[in-house]
């Protein structure tokens, strides 16, 4: 299921401090996630991006007071093991060597004003993922008009019944016209 999530000032765990475990945690500082990684070996950019920092294996305590647990060590199995607590504990848990085990997967994201485009392809071919993100936002016209359609929406909702039906529809087809598309969308 693709969906967004709203997990700002909570803590995240990354279990691993390599390039996977960097990568994962500018995204999760970006959402305003604080985050705790443990590792023998943890990257000098990423232990700057960390509140806590624990330099040593993991130990199932580390998954106190996170809500949600990334495990991107070396090592399959101990990758396994912080999944198989994690979910025993109800946490959100990303296997970054096994996207089966887990219950949360990223995707490729891009983003330009205002839109964040992600792209997946359900996990078996992430350079495709990314790629296609990047063609999507190509695709794109260069500017939005964003501020003026989001007052007409707002102006919109404070109509009632039919003129608020009207006020949207000439809106829906300004946005389709705008990236031109059919005015209809496709069934
Ligand atoms: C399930 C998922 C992870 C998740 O949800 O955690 C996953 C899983 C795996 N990736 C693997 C390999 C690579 N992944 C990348 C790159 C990216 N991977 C990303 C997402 C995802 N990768 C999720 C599914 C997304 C979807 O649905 O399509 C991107 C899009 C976003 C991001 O990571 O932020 C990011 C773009 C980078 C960017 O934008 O810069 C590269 C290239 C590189 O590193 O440059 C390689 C090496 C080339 C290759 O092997 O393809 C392996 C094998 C590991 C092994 O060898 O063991 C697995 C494990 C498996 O396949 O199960
Ligand atoms: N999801 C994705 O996009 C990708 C996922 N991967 C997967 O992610 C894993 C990690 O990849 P990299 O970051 O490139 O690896 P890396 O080799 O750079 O880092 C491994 C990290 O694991 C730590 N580690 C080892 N044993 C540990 C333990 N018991 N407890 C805590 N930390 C431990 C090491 O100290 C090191 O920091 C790979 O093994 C692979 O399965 C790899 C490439 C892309």
């Amino acid at each position: 299921m693709a969906a967004t999530l709203n997990l700002s000032g909570e803590w995240a765990l990354l279990v691993g401090g390599g390039a996977v475990a960097l990568r994962r945690a500018r995204t999760l500082r970006a959402a305003g996630l604080s985050v705790r990684v443990v590792a023998p070996d943890i990257l000098a950019e990423l232990a700057e991006l960390a509140s806590d920092c624990r330099h040593r294996a993991f130990e199932p305590h580390d998954l106190r007071g996170v809500r949600l647990v990334v495990a991107c060590t070396g090592s399959a199995q101990v990758n396994d093991e912080v999944i198989r607590l994690a979910r025993a504990e109800g946490l959100l848990a990303n296997h970054s060597g096994n996207a089966e085990a887990g219950n949360l997967r990223f995707p490729a994201v891009v983003r330009r004003g205002g839109l964040t485009v992600t792209v997946t392809s359900d996990a078996s071919l992430p350079l495709l993922a990314q790629a296609a993100s990047e063609k999507i936002l190509l695709a794109l016209p260069d500017s939005l008009p964003l501020g003026e359609w989001t007052a007409q929406r707002d102006a919109a909702l404070h109509l009632a019944g039919a003129a608020r039906q009207a006020a949207l529809a000439g809106l829906r087809r300004q946005i389709r016209a705008h990236l031109d598309l059919p005015l209809e969308a496709a069934q």
